[in-house]
C-alpha cells in the first residue's frame, strides 16, 4: 500500500467553511485580509456557523445568545479552586473542565432538532470564561463574572485583567481572534471531525481538538516562540542563537507549514499588530528581536513565519501570561472547531483509513511458560 506520510496532500473530506488555494486563507470566500480589516470576532463566528454574515438582527442575537450563555456551572468554579492548578499545563486544564462541562448539560448527549447549535453557542460563550476564570484562580484572586454589555473580545480580556480595556488593545485582540478562528483541515479540526464522524457528541469532539492543538507543532508553537524570545533575551543575541539552533536541526517554533508556501497569509497582520502594541507599550524589543529571527529564518532557510510567530510577541505585550496562548488560540478556534463539526453531522460517514502493516508475520502462540 502507498503510504502519504502525515497525509500530506490527502483530501479528505469536502467543506464550504473555509479554503487555502494559492496561500490565500478565505473564510466562506471572504479573503482574511477582508476580514481581518472589517469584521469583527462574533460576524465571523455567524458566518462559519451560517456560512453568510449576519445582518444586525443576526448579529444582535448571537452576541445577546453569547452573552446569556457564558456564564460556567459553580461546580466548575469550586472544583478549579480545589485543585493544584499549577502542577497542570492550561491547556489541560482546558481540556479537562471542557470535558466536564458535559456532565453539567442535559442535552449534551442530544442529537435533536437545533440541540447541537446550542451546545455550539453554549461552549463558544463558556470557553473564554473558563480561561480567565481559571487564569485568575490560580493566582488566588476571585473570577470576574462576564460582563453582558461589552463584545467577546473586550469581555474576555476584562474577565482575565478586572479591568475594562481599551480600544487598542480591544482592536487587536478581537483582530487576533478573527485570525484564528478556522483553517480548513488543520491537525486539531480534523481530530473533532474524526470523533464526532463516530457519531460521538460535540463535547467529545472539541476535547479531542483541545488535546491536538496543544502540541508544540501546532497551536502550542505560539507559547513557545516566547520562551524562545525570553531565552534569546535581546536583540544582539538573536543572531548566535538561531544560527546555532538552525546549524543543530532544531526546529523555530512559528516558522513553517503543511499547506502555504509563500507565507501566512495572516503572519503580517500580526507582525504590524505586534509592532503597534509594541509602541504603545513601549516593549519594541519583542518586536525587534522577532524581525530579525525572520530575517534569518527566511534567508537561511526560506521558511516564513507561520500564524503562531508575531501572536506571541503581541500577546506578551497585552500583558498576557505565556501559557495562556495556546488556549486563548483555542477560544477563537473553537468558532471553527464547531462549524466542522456541525458540517460533518449534516453529511457523516465514519472516517477511517487504512495502514501499513510492517509488523511480523505469521508468527506462531507459545505458552508464556515457555518463552525465553
Ligand atoms: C497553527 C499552526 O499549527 S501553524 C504551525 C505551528 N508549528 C510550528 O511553528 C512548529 C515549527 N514548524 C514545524 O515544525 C513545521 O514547519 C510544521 C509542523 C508546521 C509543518 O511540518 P511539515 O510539513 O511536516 O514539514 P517537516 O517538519 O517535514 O519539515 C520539512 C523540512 O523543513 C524543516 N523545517 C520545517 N519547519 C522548520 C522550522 N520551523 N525550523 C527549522 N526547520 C524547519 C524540517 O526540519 C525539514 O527539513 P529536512 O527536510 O531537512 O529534514
Ligand atoms: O493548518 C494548519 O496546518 C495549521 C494552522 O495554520 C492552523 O491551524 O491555523
Amino acid at each position: 500500500m502507498a503510504v502519504t506520510r502525515g497525509l500530506e496532500g490527502v483530501v479528505a473530506t469536502t467543506s464550504s467553511i473555509s479554503s487555502i488555494i494559492d496561500d490565500t486563507l478565505t473564510y466562506v470566500g471572504y479573503t482574511i485580509d477582508d476580514l481581518a480589516e472589517h469584521a469583527s470576532f462574533e460576524e465571523v463566528v455567524y458566518l462559519l456557523w451560517h456560512r453568510k454574515l449576519p445582518n444586525k438582527t443576526e448579529l444582535e442575537e448571537l452576541k445577546s445568545q453569547l452573552a446569556e450563555n457564558a456564564q460556567i456551572p459553580a461546580e466548575i468554579i469550586a472544583y478549579l479552586k480545589a485543585t493544584n492548578l499549577n502542577a497542570a499545563h492550561p491547556m489541560s486544564v482546558l481540556r479537562t473542565v471542557i470535558s466536564m462541562l458535559s456532565l453539567y448539560d442535559e442535552s449534551a448527549e442530544s442529537m435533536e432538532g437545533k440541540s447541537n447549535y446550542l451546545k455550539a453557542v453554549k461552549l463558544q460563550a463558556q470557553v473564554s470564561t473558563i480561561v480567565a476564570a481559571y487564569s485568575r484562580i490560580r493566582k488566588g484572586l476571585e473570577p470576574v463574572a462576564p460582563n453582558t454589555k461589552l463584545s467577546f473580545a473586550a469581555n474576555f480580556l476584562y474577565m482575565l485583567n478586572n479591568r475594562e480595556p481599551n480600544e487598542i488593545e480591544i482592536q487587536a485582540f478581537d483582530k487576533a481572534l478573527v485570525l484564528h478562528a478556522d483553517h480548513e483541515l488543520n491537525a486539531s479540526t480534523f481530530t473533532a471531525r474524526v470523533c464526532v464522524a463516530t457519531l460521538s457528541d460535540v463535547y467529545s469532539g472539541i476535547t479531542a481538538a483541545i488535546g491536538a492543538l496543544k502540541g508544540p507543532l501546532h497551536g502550542g508553537a505560539n507559547e513557545n516562540v516566547m520562551k524562545m524570545l525570553m531565552e534569546i533575551g535581546d536583540v544582539e543575541n538573536v543572531e548566535p542563537y538561531i544560527l546555532n539552533a538552525l546549524n543543530n536541526k532544531v526546529k523555530i517554533m512559528g516558522f513553517g507549514h503543511r499547506v502555504y508556501r509563500g507565507g501566512d497569509p495572516r503572519a503580517k497582520h500580526l507582525k504590524e499588530m505586534s509592532k503597534k502594541i509594541g509602541e504603545v507599550t513601549g516593549e519594541t524589543k519583542w518586536y525587534e528581536m522577532s524581525l530579525q529571527i525572520e530575517e534569518i529564518v527566511t534567508s537561511s532557510k526560506n521558511l516564513p513565519p507561520n500564524v503562531d510567530f508575531y501572536s506571541a510577541s503581541m500577546y506578551h505585550c497585552l500583558g498576557i501570561d505565556h501559557d495562556l496562548f495556546t488556549p486563548i488560540f483555542a477560544i477563537s478556534r473553537m468558532s471553527g472547531w464547531l462549524a466542522h463539526i456541525l458540517e460533518q453531522y449534516e453529511n457523516n460517514r465514519l472516517i477511517r483509513p487504512r495502514a501499513d502493516y510492517t509488523g511480523p508475520t505469521h508468527q506462531t502462540y507459545v505458552p508464556v511458560e515457555k518463552r525465553g
